[in-house]
């Protein structure tokens, strides 16, 4: 007997005046004046609230910098434990629905967090204005009137994993919950450009920056310096882009990975250009030279040419969802639920949602179930993965194998997703390229030296830090202070075999440069898998 099964997935379409440092939930103008949106934010944010364990001090951060945090702990780490980068279990961020609680919501981090404090912070806006200021939270607060609506962030490495299935690119394993809503609340960023007196474009004001807070870690890349990035002007000035400096997320004070006390938030744009921490708003006549902006996250799909660049920029409706259960021969039309209204500019800022009721026997005789989308001005999703060395912008179909299992005598059906997120193995997609030098054994004047595991553990300090990678040992001490990951990363693994937290997160170039630190083997006795408690008994070697 045939039924019916609904599928339900989300696709991502691509004034309160403070008077101390407590903040509650917005009560006044807590629906914007331009927003009039279906959600009642408030009774969605505390019912996910109330779902949600406490946030607690994992013992993952307890050797870093990021000690005083507390995180929810079953958010997936994608680059061992620290810098803190990190995504939801992806059905419990499709749990929450629209607005992700904020514990749930995906952490993109360069460095150790800021400790910042409220009453000391201050934001510097200078360059080609007429009026440089330094605003202190008082003053961005009290000062001009704050707008508060939910925009989706996306990380623009959201579901690399797959492109580096195909090949490794540069950048780690996200899996696909680097996406999330939130309930923002700041200021327009033009309101503040436009009190301090942003000059014209005929006065070579072509762009605005923005810098965050510490120096990153490292010496090379863009360790050393801030981070940054830039927007041209004539964004920055356009109020139909709801660019805000933000200071509060779901009707809290932000958090500490979120940026605490301020960071910007630009609608439809990549999360990469939602500085945290913000402590500089820089007028110039060139684009940001910082690498994190000219380097790191500067990536387009390879249609799309200048123009069309200029055109897009997010804020576009998704007017269609798609299913094809025959590899794209024929598409299921999905009925779409979009819970945000758009801006009064037409503007949507927000992820919505899909369903479509298709028969069981169908989808279990399909093997394979694709989903692509399609905006109001006819850009959709491309069949295929672009690999890019930078493994951003992946947003091709999104395919679910189908497989036919039995559940407690009756016949159920197995859904598999291309990936599973950071180190997680599952997932349909086989990796397709060989590992580099880090799972290879170049002759090294070196290899004939072995070292039993006891040694190695010994060495697990900034005087001398040794791995493990694939059965060879590197003594990486005088890379600490160069490391793009910092210091930490390495001492937290040092005396360790990290084999699979090494080779999840890093490029093929950076397996090239760990075998300059190599000094020799690990005595083969056993094998077991990547550990940090491998007993001397069961010592590792490569496969
Ligand atoms: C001598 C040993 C090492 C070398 C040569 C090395 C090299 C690099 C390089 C070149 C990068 C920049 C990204 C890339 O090109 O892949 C990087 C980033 C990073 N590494 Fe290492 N690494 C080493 C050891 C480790 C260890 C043991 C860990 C911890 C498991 C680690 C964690 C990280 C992290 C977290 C990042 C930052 C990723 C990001 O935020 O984008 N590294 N490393």
């Amino acid at each position: 007997m045939a039924c019916s099964y609904k599928i339900d997935a989300n696709h991502r379409s691509d004034s309160h005046v403070r008077t101390d440092n407590n903040f509650t939930l917005v009560e006044e103008d807590s629906s914007s004046d331009d927003y009039e949106d279906r959600v009642n934010y408030k009774d969605v944010i505390r019912k996910g609230n109330s779902e949600l364990e406490s946030s607690i001090s994992d013992p993952r951060d307890e050797a870093t910098p990021d000690n005083w945090i507390k995180r929810n702990s079953t958010m997936v780490r994608l680059t061992a434990n620290h810098p803190f980068n990190s995504e939801a279990p992806l059905p419990r961020l499709m749990h929450h629905g629209f607005i992700t609680p904020i514990p749930l919501h995906y952490v993109r981090n360069h460095g150790p967090v800021p400790k910042a404090s409220w009453n000391d912070w201050t934001i510097e806006i200078t360059g080609l204005v007429k009026r440089p200021a330094q605003l202190t939270m008082y003053n961005l607060i009290n000062s001009f009137k704050s707008k508060e609506f939910p925009v989706t962030l996306v990380c623009a490495g959201n579901r690399r994993k797959e492109q580096n299935m195909e090949k490794k690119t540069k950048g780690f394993n996200w899996g696909a919950a680097g996406v999330s809503t939130s309930v923002w609340r700041g200021v327009p960023l033009r309101d503040v450009l436009k009190s301090c007196g942003i000059l014209s474009r005929k006065k070579k004001a072509f762009y605005v920056c923005f810098e965050g807070a510490e120096d990153l870690p490292g010496e090379h890349g863009g360790g050393g310096s801030k981070y940054g990035t830039s927007i041209k002007r004539d964004i920055a000035m356009d109020a139909s882009r709801d660019i805000i400096i933000a200071y509060m997320q779901n009707g809290e004070n932000l958090s500490p990975d979120h940026g605490f006390p301020v960071r910007m938030i630009i609608p439809g744009f990549i999360g990469g250009r939602m500085v945290k921490w913000l402590k500089r708003i820089i007028v110039t006549t060139e684009e940001s030279k910082n690498y994190y902006h000219y380097k790191d996250n500067r990536v387009l799909p390879s249609q799309v040419d200048a123009k069309l660049a200029d055109e897009k920029g997010g804020g576009k409706k998704v007017t269609r969802v798609e299913v094809t259960m025959d590899g794209g021969e024929t598409w299921y039309v999905c009925t779409l639920d979009h819970p945000e209204k758009c801006s009064k500019y037409g503007k949507y800022w927000c992820w919505c949602f899909w369903s479509v009721e298709v028969e069981v026997l169908d989808m279990i005789r399909a093997k394979e179930i694709a989903v692509r989308a399609w905006d109001e001005t006819l850009n959709t999703q491309p069949e295929k993965l672009i690999w890019n060395v930078m493994g951003m912008m992946n947003n091709c179909w999104f395919r679910v194998r189908t497989k036919e299992c039995e559940l407690q005598g009756e016949i159920g059906i197995l859904f598999e997703h291309p990936t599973q997120p950071g180190e997680q193995s599952g997932g349909w997609m086989e990796e397709k390229h060989l590992e580099k030098s880090s799972n290879s054994t170049p002759s090294m004047n070196t290899s004939s030296k072995t070292f039993s595991m006891s040694e190695v553990k010994k060495h697990n300090s900034a005087d001398s830090a040794w791995i493990i990678v694939h059965g060879h040992i590197y003594d990486c001490t005088r890379f600490l202070k160069d490391h793009p990951g910092g210091t930490v990363s390495i001492l937290n693994k040092a005396g360790t075999n990290c084999t699979k937290a090494f080779d999840a997160i890093h490029s093929d170039n950076a397996k090239e440069m760990l075998e300059k630190y190599r000094i020799g083997e690990l005595i083969t006795i056993g094998y077991t898998s990547d550990s940090t408690t491998s007993s001397p008994n069961n010592s590792i070697h490569g496969t």
